[in-house]
């Protein structure tokens, strides 16, 4: 490698996963969801996005890949800008941000497992041997190889989400985006979730308002309250302020201890 290409790799490996600078946006109603919020992750980090109802969680997801815009600031995806008036970029950003809806049902609508999960790249164009590794791949990952062949509407609501934790994985994303992934799980469906979740090699940034979950597998997270980041640090720092979690209307549940759970 020549000093110059290993100058490239260098500055490519510095690419944030995500930035977010000064972004605000009103919906067309009026209503004010974010008064500038910026937020920089880093290629690998595991980030949770907390805060209470209405706070704007769902209003910065949605704009993470483009879904709404029109606001101020700037997103970049692995350094490259979410423009809605570039349609070929705009694929790519959507590529690059793999949305994990809370409702698993959102984004299977295939009649088998394994086309849910081809779906996506085969919309990229991928096909043959290359699609066949990828769906294999993904559903290896979340451990659901042998529904493969199974309708998802046949799978437990467990299952169903894992499939559509796949079904973005096939993608090949630059950043995992969950919301509220642990919701409506049982025990041990929620462990082994986490379980797979903590396991991916990819840049995740996780809605939640599961506090003991965010400590599990999030080093660091961010508060978004009213439209703004109020904090943005170490997620035992944040879980044991009593009065920012107090301010910020979370809780942790009774009996968790947060010094006893961060990995
Ligand atoms: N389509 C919409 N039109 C107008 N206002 C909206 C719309 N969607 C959300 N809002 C408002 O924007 C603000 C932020 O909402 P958002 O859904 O982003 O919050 P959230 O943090 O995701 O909340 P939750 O934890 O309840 O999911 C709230 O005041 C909400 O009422």
């Amino acid at each position: 490698m020549t000093g110059v290409e290993a100058q490239s790799v260098e500055a490519h490996l510095e690419v944030p996963s995500l930035e977010v600078r000064g972004l605000a946006y009103a919906y067309p109603d009026g209503t004010q969801a974010l008064y500038g919020v910026d937020l920089t992750i880093g290629r690998g980090e595991r980030v949770a996005l907390l805060g209470p109802n209405g706070a704007g969680k769902t209003t910065l997801v949605l704009h993470l890949n483009g879904i709404l815009h029109g606001g101020l600031g700037e997103v970049r995806v692995g350094g490259l800008a979410v423009d809605p008036k570039d349609k070929a970029t705009l694929r790519e950003i959507r590529r690059r941000v793999g949305i994990v809806f809370q409702d698993p049902d959102d984004q299977l609508f295939m009649p088998t497992v394994r086309e849910d999960v081809a779906f996506g790249p085969a919309n990229l164009g991928v096909r043959g041997a290359d699609l066949d590794r990828r769906v294999r791949d993904a559903l290896g990952r979340v451990g659901m190889l042998e529904v493969a062949d199974r309708p998802p509407q046949h799978l437990s609501f467990g299952q169903r989400r894992r499939v559509a934790v796949a079904t973005v994985l096939a993608m090949e994303p630059e950043i995992l985006v969950l919301d509220e992934p642990s919701s409506n799980l049982d025990p041990a469906s929620r462990r082994e979730l986490a379980e797979i979740l903590f396991s991916l090699d990819v840049t995740v940034l996780m809605v939640t308002h599961d506090l003991p979950y965010a400590a599990e597998l999030c080093p660091r997270s961010v508060i978004l309250s009213g439209g703004v980041i109020t904090a943005d640090a170490p997620t035992f720092d944040v879980l044991t302020d009593t009065g920012l979690l107090r301010t910020h209307r979370l809780e942790l549940p009774f009996g968790f201890d947060p010094t006893a759970t961060a990995r």
